[in-house]
């Protein structure tokens, strides 16, 4: 199946939104604010664990806030990070399926609940499964450096994401989202895998920057989105939760790159510091000027755009107003 068939969900969301779908926001965020404890290893995904429902209910949140695609509670919810917790690789595996599986029913539920009333302005919305970057796993703030140490290879990265991907992709989203990749090698072992594995639905990847220009392994774009190009199961690449004021010039420098779909979500500006393992305050947006944002990212050549973290659902109102204003 050509990238066309995959793609075809997402393709006519996109044009349906007018060329530009609203992804949603910060899903740690928004669980934290319900009083979820996720400082912890697995961080949002510990919720998998302890709270399922709550995750549902943040879905939910996104989905009233006018989200057009949901993004999956496995972010940081991997095998080996559940099995040192002292699950079994059966129950973690059940844990990745239900990632999905809630989703799946929030938007279901929501959607059935929305069509049926007349003169509404929702899509139904397409479920995203995450899969984190191998430096969202290692849980030590290394998917803002791409420092993944020597001893990180291709095949290594492979074997990381292999089973994981294997099991979401069999629960059942309409896409992939591969978040914070900060690294090129990482990129390519992802496109790689996907076409090792012969997946049937399209894909995101995204990178992270801590500079504005470029990886934050140093690597220049250009060379991150090289083995993405040639890849068919990605139908788009982009930037996950950088600060907003470098999505514009990111936008613009991908538009010379790729023929891809461009997708963009970023955090609201705050910085992550992972060994203390919180937010510290710095230039930071608010609701406001992601509103206004919005419509000059899309101008610029977006196609998906959403918040990451420390944005919420009142953000995701916000840039959904601003889009489907028309
Ligand atoms: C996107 S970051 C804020 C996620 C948390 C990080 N991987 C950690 O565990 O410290
Ligand atoms: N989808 C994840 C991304 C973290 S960078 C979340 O929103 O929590
Ligand atoms: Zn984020």
């Amino acid at each position: 199946m050509g990238l066309e068939k995959k793609s075809a969900l997402l393709e006519d969301l996109i044009k349906k939104c007018g060329g530009c779908a609203v992804v949603d926001g910060g899903f740690a965020t928004q669980l934290e604010i319900h009083g979820a404890a996720i400082n912890d290893p697995l961080w949002s995904a510990v919720s998998l664990i302890k709270n399922p429902e709550l995750i549902k209910r943040v879905h939910m949140e996104y989905l009233e806030a006018g989200a057009d695609i949901v993004v999956t509670s496995s972010y940081q919810a991997t095998i080996p990070g559940f099995v040192s917790r002292g699950l079994s690789v059966e129950e973690s595996e059940s844990l990745l399926q239900k990632s999905v599986n809630l989703a799946v029913e929030a938007r279901d539920k929501f959607w059935d609940k929305v069509s049926k009333i007349t003169g509404h302005s929702y899509n139904r919305a397409l479920v995203a499964a995450s899969i984190g970057s191998y430096g969202a796993y290692l849980a030590d703030g290394s998917e803002y450096s791409g420092n993944y140490g020597e001893n990180v290879n291709l095949d290594k990265l492979k074997d990381f994401h292999r089973r994981r991907l294997q099991v979401l992709v069999e629960a059942g989203p309409d896409l992939l989202a591969f978040e914070t990749i900060p690294n090129k090698l990482e990129a390519q072992a992802c496109a790689e895998l996907l076409e090792e594995e012969n997946v049937q639905i399209p894909a995101w990847i995204c990178f992270t920057s801590v500079d504005g220009e470029k990886a934050p392994s140093g690597e220049s774009f250009e060379e991150c989105l090289e083995p993405l190009n040639k890849s068919d199961n990605i139908y788009a690449v982009g930037i996950n939760c950088a600060p907003p004021q470098f999505i514009e010039s990111l936008i613009s420098k991908f538009a010379k790159l790729t023929k891809k779909a461009i997708v963009v979500y970023p955090n609201s500006g705050e910085v992550w510091d992972g060994k203390a393992k919180q937010w510290l305050p710095s230039q930071c947006f608010g609701d406001d000027e992601f509103e206004m944002f919005a419509t000059k990212w899309r101008d610029l050549g977006a196609n998906l755009i959403g918040g990451c973290c420390r944005t919420t659902p009142s953000t995701i109102k916000a840039i959904s107003r601003d889009l489907k204003r028309r």
